[in-house]
């Protein structure tokens, strides 16, 4: 008999809608996002629904009509999930599984299972846990208790409230359970780092897939794990890197994505403590990415989060080997110039141009600008560096990096 090597892939539906705060393009963009979690995740789109919809639908997110479009679709073509854009109450959930009569996703539920796939090392593990039962206390609820235990009374005292009590407690302790061992891990991680002493400490940081291990790994000659599906990287890694003469501590940490669960980034707290520590960031960016700007902003958003918005940032766009425009041919003069048909060279001239410099043009995988990309590093580094130790100064002259190189 021959074995099946194959992945089997789930068969997955995609949900999201279009409004004010998304158009249409908008919207295909977010479903494109998330059809690469599905796959990430091990499932195959096999096809999306959109709705135009003010206001989503208190009880179901979407309307009837659609809802039925999709059960037909689902069980015509046996889908065994349908993943929502949004996130959905933990009521819509219920309701929707009802209608649908099969697996209900959300955005997040998503991205906690990505994790959860993902998660290698016990830390990654309990982060990640501790995230999962976060999710999934408000989703214990039946859907009435609330109503019942407010009108209370007779028959309203069923075995079933009683039920979702226990389970309730179960896993209400099983959070603090891990909260406490988290605790410990803090503890010692934070000694961990305490223990570094006192080289300058630098975190890439950055949307998910952008390249960062793909630079640590081009940087410090090390062998991180890097591949082309989201959320590849969990656990922080820390490696001593040397540019010329000065050692440093550059740490990979875990992607950032839009609408991180919250509870992933509580939860994360330690692993995002090596970014709040750090006294530099290179934040990396996808810029052959077309929605490279809106990532950058959901980045700065996390960073803003965790209180890290004020550090020293090298903006290093990555990519650039793959980065395409479309081009406006001569006698075009309706065509209005958008981001989309800028090249490098004007991208450079746009806000680009008004970061004193701190903008770098990379690409890891072929190489390109790595020198002016070490010395840039190599002068933040030292100047971190000077400030930190004035008297330390002679160790570590200013030299032109490249010289120094190989
Ligand atoms: N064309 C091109 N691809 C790149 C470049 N740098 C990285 N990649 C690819 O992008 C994909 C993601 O790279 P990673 O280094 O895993 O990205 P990451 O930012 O660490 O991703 P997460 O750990 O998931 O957050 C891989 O397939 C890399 O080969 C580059 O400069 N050019
Ligand atoms: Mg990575």
């Amino acid at each position: 008999m021959i074995e099946e090597i194959n992945i089997k892939y789930e068969k997955v539906v995609l949900v999201g809608i279009i409004n004010q705060e998304q158009d249409e393009a908008k919207s295909k963009e977010y479903l494109d996002e998330l059809e690469f979690l599905s796959y990430t995740a091990g499932g195959e789109v096999v096809a999306r629904f959109t709705q135009k919809i003010a206001v989503p639908n208190p009880k179901t997110f979407i309307g009837t009509g659609k809802m039925e479009e999709i059960y037909e679709f689902v069980h015509e073509h046996e889908v065994g999930t349908v993943v929502f854009d949004d996130e959905l109450s933990p009521a819509q959930q219920k309701n929707i599984e009802k209608i649908l009569k099969c697996k209900i996703l959300d955005r997040t539920s998503l991205i906690l299972d990505i994790f959860a796939q993902r998660a290698q090392t016990s830390y990654a593990r309990t982060q990640v846990e501790l995230a999962q039962y976060q999710y999934l206390l408000p989703r214990l609820t039946g859907l009435w208790t609330h109503l019942e235990r407010q009108r209370g009374g007779i028959g309203m005292r069923g075995p079933g409230e009683t039920e979702i009590e226990t389970d309730r407690r179960i896993v209400r302790d099983r959070i603090a359970l891990l909260k406490k061992k988290l605790e410990t891990i803090d503890k010692q991680m934070a000694t961990q780092r305490g223990n570094r002493g006192a080289l300058v400490r630098v975190a890439l940081v950055g949307y998910t897939n952008v390249g960062k291990s793909t630079l640590m790994n081009v940087i410090s000659k090390s062998d991180v794990f890097a591949e082309n599906k989201l959320f590849a990287t969990l656990d922080t890694t820390v490696r001593k890197v040397v540019i010329g003469n000065l050692p440093f501590l550059l740490s990979d940490t875990v992607g950032f994505i839009r609408k991180l669960p919250t509870q992933l980034v509580e939860s994360f707290k330690s692993t995002l403590d090596e970014v709040r520590e750090a006294d530099l960031l290179l934040h990396v960016v996808d810029i052959s990415h077309p929605n490279f700007e809106e990532h950058i902003a959901s980045v700065n958003g996390i960073l803003d989060e965790i209180k890290c918005s004020d550090k020293p940032t090298i903006m290093v766009f990555n990519k650039i080997d793959q980065y395409e425009y479309e081009a406006i041919e001569e006698d075009d003069l309706v065509t209005e110039k958008e981001a989309k048909h800028f090249t490098l060279e004007e991208w450079r001239q746009t806000w680009m141009n008004t970061m004193n410099g701190n903008a770098l043009f990379i690409s890891a995988i072929s190489k390109e600008n790595m020198d002016e990309f070490r010395q840039k590093v190599y002068s933040a580094v030292r100047e971190i560096h000077v400030t930190r130790f004035p008297y330390n100064n002679f160790l570590y002259p200013e030299i032109a990096v490249d010289q120094q190189e190989e």
